[in-house]
C-alpha cells in the first residue's frame, strides 16, 4: 500500500441517480440509524451501475463469541440486501485485531484471545454467517494478511497519522479516562488497526451496530490519508435483548441464538414485551414496510398483539430452521400455554419403585434437592399425568408418567421396581 498525499479529486459533475439507483439506496436506508454521507453513497451506487463494478462491502467481526445471536443479524440483514443488490461483501475476521480486544462500549479493558481460540471461533462465525449471507458470494478475510506484516515500524507510523485528542473524541475512552478507569496504550491501537482493514481492502461502505460508529469513522479518515476515496458508513440500530432494556449480547445473557432449537426461539420471541415487538419487526422481518404497518394497524384497532408476535416469531423460526419446524413451535407454544404437554419432553428410566414423589423429581433432574421438590409440591407446582399433587409423602408405584414441575419442566418417566 503506498502513501499519497492527494485525495483523487470527486468526479466534477455529479453522476445522475437513475431509478435504480434511487431504489437501491432506499433498500440501503431501511431501518439504519445514519448514513454517512448519504449523497456520497448515492454517487458510489451510481459509478457502480455504469462501471459495472460492484461496491466493496466490508463487515469486521471480532470473532470473541463463537455463537451469533439475532442482534448480529441486525447487520448480517443489511449486508445480505446489499449482496442480493449485487454488491461485494466482505466478512472480515479480525484475528489480529481480536488479539488487542475491542474497547467499545466497554469499561474496562478486554481479555485478548489466543491464537486457536480465534480461529475456532472464526470457523463458527462463518458457519452461523452464512445462515444469513450466501456464502458463495462472501469474500472472507483475516486482517492478520496486512496487520502481521506491517511490523512494529508500521504500527508506529500508522499510530502517528490520528492524535490523541481525537482518539479521546470516543465516548467510552472518554468516560474511563474522567472515571480513573485504566486505559491501556494498546486500546487506542484498535480503532487504528480497523480503520487501516478499510484502506486494506479499500472499502466503499463499512457496516456495523450504533456502538461501532467511531471505529467506522476512523477508517474513514485513514483512507483519505491513504491518498483513497473516503469508504461511506452505515449504523444499524442496537437491539435489544430479552430484558427489553440492555442491547442483546451474549454477555448479558438476554439473548436469542440463531442456533437454539426452534421451540426455545419461538417461545423467546413470545417473551417480548408487545412494544418491543415493533422493534423486532424493524430489525429483523423481512416483511414489506406496508406489510408491517397493516399488522400495526391491526392492532391499534383493537386486534390482539399476539397475533402479531406469533408471525415475527414464526418468521424468525422459519429462517433459521424451517417453515415445518415453525409451525411445530407455534403448537408446542400454544399446548404450553394451555398447560398440555409437549411433545419433546426428555424420556427418563429409573429404578426403586416405590418411589418417593420428591426423590423422583430430583432424579429426573426437575429439581435440584429433595427439599426443592418438596417446596414445589407444598406450592402446587408439581403434577403427575397433568394432576397437581398435594402430597409430599406420595409414592409412585412402577409404571410410566409424566412429571411436571411449574410450567416448563417435563420429563416422561418410567419407573421400575
Ligand atoms: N444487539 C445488537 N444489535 C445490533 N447490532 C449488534 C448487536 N450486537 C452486536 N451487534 C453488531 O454486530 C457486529 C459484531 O459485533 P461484535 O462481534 O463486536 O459483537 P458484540 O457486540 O461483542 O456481541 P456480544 O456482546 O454478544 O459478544 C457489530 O457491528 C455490532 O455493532
Amino acid at each position: 500500500m503506498t502513501t499519497s498525499s492527494s485525495i483523487p479529486s470527486a468526479p466534477s459533475k455529479a453522476l445522475p441517480l437513475t431509478d435504480n439507483v434511487l431504489e437501491a439506496l432506499a433498500i440501503t436506508k431501511r431501518g439504519v440509524d445514519e448514513l454517512l454521507i448519504e449523497s456520497e453513497f448515492a454517487q458510489k451506487l451510481a459509478r457502480s451501475e455504469q462501471s459495472g463494478v460492484p461496491l466493496r462491502i466490508k463487515l469486521g467481526l471480532d470473532p470473541t463469541a463463537p455463537d451469533l445471536h439475532l442482534g448480529h443479524t441486525v447487520v448480517l440483514n443489511k449486508m445480505r440486501q446489499l449482496q442480493d443488490l449485487g454488491h461485494q461483501v466482505i466478512f472480515l475476521i479480525g484475528d489480529f485485531t481480536s488479539m488487542i480486544g475491542d474497547p467499545s462500549g466497554r469499561n474496562a479493558t478486554r481479555p485478548p484471545l489466543t491464537k486457536e481460540q480465534v480461529e475456532q471461533n472464526a470457523m463458527t462465525y462463518f458457519k452461523q454467517a452464512s445462515l444469513v449471507l450466501d456464502p458463495a458470494k462472501t469474500e472472507i478475510r483475516y486482517n492478520s494478511e496486512w496487520c502481521d506484516p506491517l511490523g512494529a515500524r508500521g504500527m508506529i507510523q500508522l499510530a502517528s497519522r490520528y492524535t490523541v485528542a481525537r482518539m479521546m473524541e470516543r465516548d467510552d475512552f472518554t468516560k474511563r479516562f474522567k472515571n480513573g478507569t485504566p486505559i491501556a496504550v494498546h486500546e487506542f491501537l484498535y480503532p487504528l488497526m480497523q480503520g487501516y482493514d478499510s484502506v486494506a481492502l479499500k472499502s466503499d461502505l463499512e457496516l456495523g451496530g450504533t456502538d461501532q460508529k467511531f471505529n467506522l469513522l476512523v477508517g474513514r479518515e485513514l483512507q483519505k490519508d491513504y491518498g483513497q476515496e473516503p469508504q461511506c458508513i452505515l449504523t444499524m440500530p442496537l437491539l435489544e435483548g430479552l430484558d427489553g432494556v440492555e442491547k442483546m449480547s451474549k454477555s448479558k445473557n438476554n439473548y436469542i441464538g440463531i442456533t437454539e432449537p426452534g421451540n426455545t426461539m419461538f417461545a423467546k420471541i413470545m417473551s417480548i414485551s408487545d412494544e418491543m415487538m415493533w422493534k423486532y419487526f424493524n430489525l429483523l422481518s423481512f416483511r414489506s414496510i406496508a406489510d408491517v404497518a397493516a399488522l400495526k394497524a391491526a392492532v391499534a384497532a383493537g386486534g390482539n398483539p399476539r397475533d402479531a408476535k406469533v408471525a415475527i416469531a414464526q418468521e424468525i423460526v422459519a429462517r433459521f430452521h424451517s417453515q415445518q419446524a415453525a409451525e411445530d413451535a407455534l403448537a408446542d407454544f400454544v399446548n404450553r400455554s394451555k398447560g398440555g404437554i409437549p411433545d419433546d419432553i426428555p424420556e427418563v428410566a429409573l429404578g426403586g419403585a416405590p418411589l418417593g414423589v420428591a426423590q423422583l423429581l430430583k432424579q429426573a433432574n426437575l429439581c435440584a434437592s429433595t427439599s426443592e421438590a418438596m417446596r414445589m409440591v407444598e406450592q402446587g407446582g408439581v403434577r403427575v399425568d397433568g394432576t397437581v399433587i398435594s402430597d409430599k409423602a406420595l409414592q409412585l408405584e412402577a409404571g410410566t408418567f409424566v412429571l411436571q414441575v411449574g410450567k416448563r419442566k417435563f420429563a416422561r418417566v418410567t419407573l421400575s421396581a
